[in-house]
């Protein structure tokens, strides 16, 4: 059972190795429950492995990692993982995929939330279509929805609109922040944009070239602004994040330390 009062991520001193080549790490990162964290940092430097090792998806070649006061040992419903790509079944339904996670559930529960999600992520009319049938909005919206279905206390998200056009990408760079705001879930949102990561994210965190370690780590009361981009703060933490980043993408593969 999670520990009430536990932070919701606690990374120490993790570090991953492929080939005896480090790619991430030692990253420390205690993640308080409720924040938006946005992980931006150059292609390549460890951003998908560390989501990927606190979804549980891989063990860290050192370090420990708690979720919610538990050690992480595989994937777990507590915690919803997007992707860039949707990855819905394409033989289901909408309201199907949505529901997939809760078949543990009755019937008539089951399709009281799958009609509570769908209505949360706008996709109320959209139940009984297949993913080919939706635009490359309405699918990942769908692959939130699916997320939330089994009340994640966290989610982790990687590069969620990275393929979605500029409009229906701030778009949907409103509705999540509307979603976080809603239901209080602790987000972990990995983004190649630094324009979205300062829009978005309670806590910026930048990670350096490989191998990645924690090279910014600030927090930010836009995302509770109602217009975060005419707030003077934007624009000085967007420029500063890209000198940033800029500047780790500059690091070029370091000595083989593992
Ligand atoms: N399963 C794996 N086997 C071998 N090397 C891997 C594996 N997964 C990741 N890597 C390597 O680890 C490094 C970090 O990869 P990762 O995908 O985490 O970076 P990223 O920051 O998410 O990149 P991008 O922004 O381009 O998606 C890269 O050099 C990658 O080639």
């Amino acid at each position: 059972m999670p520990s009430p009062g536990a932070e919701a991520v606690e990374v120490r001193g993790v570090t991953r190795s492929f080939r005896g080549k480090r790619a991430l790490g030692p990253v420390d990162l205690v993640v308080e429950p409720g924040a938006f964290v946005t992980l931006v940092g150059p292609s390549g430097c460890g951003k998908s492995t560390l989501l990927g090792l606190i979804a549980g998806f891989a063990r860290p070649s050192d370090g420990s990692l708690r979720a919610f006061g538990e050690p992480v040992g595989g994937p777990d419903p507590s915690r919803g993982v997007v992707f860039q790509e949707p990855r819905l079944f394409p033989w289901l339904s909408v309201a199907a995929n949505v529901a997939f996670g809760l078949r543990s559930l009755p019937k008539a529960a089951r399709r009281e939330r799958v009609a509570e999600l769908l209505e949360l992520t706008g996709l109320a009319e959209a139940g009984r279509l297949r993913p080919y049938e939706l635009s490359g909005g309405m699918r990942q919206r769908a692959a939130i929805a699916r997320a939330l279905a089994p009340r994640p206390r966290l989610l982790l998200m990687d590069e969620p609109f990275a393929a979605l056009d500029a409009f229906t990408r701030e778009r949907m760079q409103d509705e999540v922040r509307a979603l976080w705001q809603r239901t209080g879930t602790t987000v972990l949102f990995v983004t190649h944009s630094v324009d979205e990561a300062v829009y978005l994210g309670t806590r910026v965190v930048a990670l350096s070239g490989s191998p990645g370690v924690i090279v910014l780590d600030e927090r930010s009361k836009l995302p509770a602004l109602e217009h975060p981009r005419a707030d003077p703060g934007f624009a000085e933490l967007r420029e500063r994040l890209t000198e940033v980043v800029r500047a780790a993408a500059q690091v070029r593969n370091g000595p083989v330390t593992s």
